[in-house]
């Protein structure tokens, strides 16, 4: 019988603290103890498991290589910075409750998106997020940034406060900027919400497939196992956020899109109005909105659908979606990536 569980984790301040919450809620419901382990991204990954892997999503690849190869039993992931197909010989176990979907706007002087002075300077390093930050406001001048949480903030004026965990950079510069966008999920996640000066309305600024949700991910034999620590897994899964984050990722896996291209898509669970209607039954509707971005931000295409989902079969009250829910998920992703390719999403380069 097992002790303990290992849990695989990226080194930066963000991925410790996510694995960290994880690994203790999953130690708490199981009885068993976590121990983390930090896996580089570069390096220490057999080139055996990386092959089968895909190309995609480098810092995924290396914590899923250590998953496959038992050096880890768990893996937790940014949901969003996971590529949409699903390797052979993992499974996503649970996705926890989601927290705050929206992208933050970062600003010196406490402005919000609309108080920017004509010509700012606003850095981002996501594609995404250059196309509709261009589409409200076209005037912006876009700056290319890259590096961790505190590195990006010590670009704006007065955010520059760093802590012992991740100190920006040496040689990037500082205070050069009049804003930056970032999750409001990894800021609130480490204790930064105090740089956040606007939380942006998806209808502004659609997030990305996955934003604000984790993943764990193990090898199929590990949910299988009938202890407590399968149990554990099972019991963190959120039937609601992982009927959203299917949904999404069965859009961006039909638009075939990378990780870095201009897709939006945000999917909502709305239950009865009245109370103790659908509620009480636990059924609900689906609906998806997505974006779809040329990279200049000249052009976007957006598309909603929503599915009903029937209370018989999902029971989001008890946290369980069953398979055939979550296939109508993985539809109303596919119908509503089909409507943007209809309406010339495929024309856009780099989608
Ligand atoms: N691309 C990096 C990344 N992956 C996940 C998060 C934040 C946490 C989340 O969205 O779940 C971030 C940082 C950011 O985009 O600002």
């Amino acid at each position: 019988m097992r002790e303990n569980f290992t849990v695989g984790t990226r080194g930066s301040h963000l991925a410790r603290t996510q694995t960290t919450g994880a690994a203790e809620a999953l130690s708490a419901a199981s009885g068993l103890q976590p121990v983390l382990e930090v896996i580089r991204t570069e390096g220490d990954v057999t080139t055996g498991s990386l092959a089968s892997l895909g190309g995609t999503g480098v810092f995924a690849s290396a914590l899923r290589a250590a998953v496959m190869d038992s050096r880890v039993d768990l893996a937790v992931h940014s949901l969003k910075d996971l590529p949409s197909a699903q390797p052979a010989g993992l499974e996503i176990v649970s996705v926890p409750a989601r927290v705050d979907v929206r992208d933050a706007l970062c600003a010196r002087d406490g402005l919000r998106l609309s108080e920017l002075p004509a010509g700012a300077r606003v850095g981002t390093g996501s594609p995404r997020r250059v196309a509709q930050l261009k589409a409200v406001r076209p005037d912006l001048d876009i700056v290319d940034i890259r590096g961790n949480v505190q590195t990006r903030l010590a670009r704006v004026p007065g955010l520059e406060q760093h802590d012992d965990h991740a100190p920006a950079a040496v040689g990037s510069p500082r205070g050069d900027l009049d804003a930056v966008v970032l999750a409001c999920a990894g800021l609130d996640r480490i204790g930064y919400d105090w740089a956040i000066t606007e939380r942006l309305a998806p209808t502004v600024m659609m997030p990305a497939p996955g934003q604000g949700a984790l993943a764990v991910e193990c090898r199929p034999e590990t949910a299988a196992a009938g202890d407590t620590l399968a149990a554990a897994l099972a019991d963190y899964d959120d039937a609601v956020t992982r009927l959203q984050v299917t949904a999404e990722r069965s859009l961006l896996e039909r638009l075939e899109a990378g990780c870095a291209a201009p897709i939006g898509a945000l999917a909502r669970v709305e239950r009865g109005q009245e109370p103790g209607s659908e509620l009480a039954t636990g059924g609900g509707r689906l609906v998806l909105d997505a974006v779809v971005a040329s990279l200049d931000g000249g052009r976007l295409l957006r598309e909603h659908a929503g599915v009903d989902l029937p209370a018989v079969r999902v029971r989001l009250e008890d946290g369980t979606a069953d398979a055939e829910t979550l296939d109508l998920a993985r539809d109303l992703g596919i119908r509503v990536a089909e409507a943007l390719l209809a309406g010339g999403a495929d024309l856009f380069p780099d989608t």
